[in-house]
């Protein structure tokens, strides 16, 4: 069997807990979600200050799931803060869901748009989209200019307003798919897949599933080169948990 470790990088548990059961209601029978978010933190992230926040308690959290011996990793929020530096820390795979989502989407579209929350994390997605080389595959990115906990408040506006976003996407964006820009999403894709009739991705999903496969394979995070784990050195207080020996 096989144990993923969903790290939620904002400290919100509500999110935590839509992502965990999308997680779960897509993951194969023998894979075992676990669903963490560090202990203190952001509790939404919404620009670069709340990413940086948010990495120290993502690193924390790949340690303990490392020490765990789990047999991968799910940075669960669109910036995918802290990817890198965790896949210096890790041995086994740490997929970011937007990485993810973006690879499905290039897969089954030559084009796909991205709905995400506010104005200000497009440029972050814009990075991303540079960063992964799939600039060319975004048609478009849209925001619902409404803050990442509006999809916790219960209230279904959010949620609305994704749906407007991606109905507007697919007629004037031109592309084939859309990407959900944000983890508290999840729990949106399947139903707006039916509904627009196009693939709608999620990116907690797509990361499950991404695990799964690399794990079949026995394909893990490689260590040759500028992932091989940290240089050892002396770290000091609160950051001497992250030492690997
Ligand atoms: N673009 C986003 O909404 N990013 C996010 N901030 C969070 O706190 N979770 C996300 O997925």
């Amino acid at each position: 069997s096989l144990c993923i470790q969903l790290i939620n990088p904002n400290t919100s548990q509500a999110m935590t807990e839509v992502m965990a059961q999308t997680a779960r209601s897509v993951a194969a029978p023998q894979t075992h979600i676990l669903a963490v978010c560090p202990e203190e933190g952001a509790p939404s992230i919404e620009g670069h200050f709340d990413e940086a926040i948010a990495t120290l308690g993502v690193l924390q959290q790949i340690k303990a799931g490392r020490d765990a011996g789990v047999d991968g990793h799910i940075i669960a929020c669109f910036g995918d803060p802290g990817l890198l530096a965790a896949r210096e820390l890790a041995r086994a795979p740490v997929i970011g869901i937007a990485e993810a989502a973006m690879h499905l989407a290039t897969m089954l579209a030559t084009r796909f748009s991205i709905v995400t929350t506010l104005p200000r994390t497009l440029t972050i997605a814009r990075h991303l989209l540079h960063q992964y080389g799939f600039e060319r595959h975004c048609a478009a990115l849209h925001a619902i200019d409404l803050p990442v906990l509006s999809l916790e408040d219960g209230s279904g506006l959010a949620q609305e307003k994704v749906r407007e976003q991606c109905i507007a996407a697919k007629k004037s964006d031109g592309s084939g798919a859309i990407v959900l820009g944000c983890g508290g999403m999840a729990d949106l894709a399947q139903e707006l897949t039916i509904e627009l009739n196009i693939p709608v991705i999620d990116g907690v999903s797509a990361a499950v599933k991404m695990v799964e496969s690399l794990a079949a394979l026995r394909l893990t995070t490689s260590k040759h080169g500028d992932l091989d784990y940290p240089l050892e050195k002396p770290l000091s207080g609160r950051f001497a948990g992250l030492n690997l020996r």
